[in-house]
């Protein structure tokens, strides 16, 4: 995820940097600008068929990153989580967004962005599961599909899209995929996507969207 913290919270540009470059070179496993921690699922204020959905998944305990992301993101604030592969990222921001969505308007609300296809479609698999309960209608948006499946099922109303910057940037641009109502936006893997030429696709994607909106 990317995007830079508001006025007000924990958060300190310099500070910041020299733990991102810790995380990097690998001296730690992961930093937060955000130090609230919450040992328990429990303890983050979730709605209760969220945590059926978290329950039900198999999830007993939240990670680290989990600890100190889940509620930040709830809180409505920019998030960058940087962590090693397999900390629970992904569960991560799925609870940040089935959390934050208004399941009474069936409109997509948050759209999440993934390098590969592969990718998107278990991001979509893990926010479905977690949403269950919720009833989250979530629709991966990826390249080598039926762009006619994708524009049926987008125009049949959902809460997110999780795709791959291509397909994504088709649908907005031919309105099957409307922007009105989005309000997060998640880059998932952001550094791949960037250094994988995802940039200008990106921006292009980024222009469509509406002005305020939460990275
Ligand atoms: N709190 C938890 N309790 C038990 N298992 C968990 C928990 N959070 C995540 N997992 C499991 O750990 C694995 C890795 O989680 P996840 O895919 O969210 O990590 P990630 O950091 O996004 O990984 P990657 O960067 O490799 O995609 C998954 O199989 C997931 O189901």
């Amino acid at each position: 995820m990317a995007g830079s913290a508001p006025e007000g919270t924990q958060f300190d540009t310099r500070q910041f940097d020299q733990r991102l470059n810790e995380v990097l070179e690998g001296q730690d496993e992961f930093f937060t600008s955000y130090d609230e921690v919450h040992e328990s699922f429990d303890a983050m204020g979730l709605q209760e068929n969220l945590l059926r959905g978290i329950y039900a998944y198999g999830f007993e305990k939240p990670s680290a990153i989990q600890q100190r992301g889940i509620v930040p993101f709830c809180k409505g604030l920019d998030v960058i989580q940087q962590a090693q592969s397999g900390t629970g990222k992904t569960a991560t921001f799925c609870s940040g967004v089935l959390q934050q969505l208004d399941f009474s308007l069936v409109q997509c609300q948050a759209l999440v962005l993934a390098p590969t296809r592969e990718l998107a479609q278990q991001i979509e698999k893990v926010m479905r599961a977690l949403g269950d309960y919720l009833g989250v209608k979530v629709h991966a948006c990826v390249g080598g599909t039926s762009v006619r499946e994708d524009q049926r099922i987008l125009q049949a109303g959902v809460h997110v899209v999780v795709g791959t910057p291509g397909r994504v940037f088709d649908m907005l641009r031919r309105q099957s995929l409307r922007s009105d109502s989005i309000k997060m936006f998640v880059l998932d893997e952001a550094d791949e996507m960037l250094s994988r030429g995802f940039k200008d696709q990106i921006y292009d994607i980024f222009q469509l969207l509406p002005p305020k909106i939460q990275p």
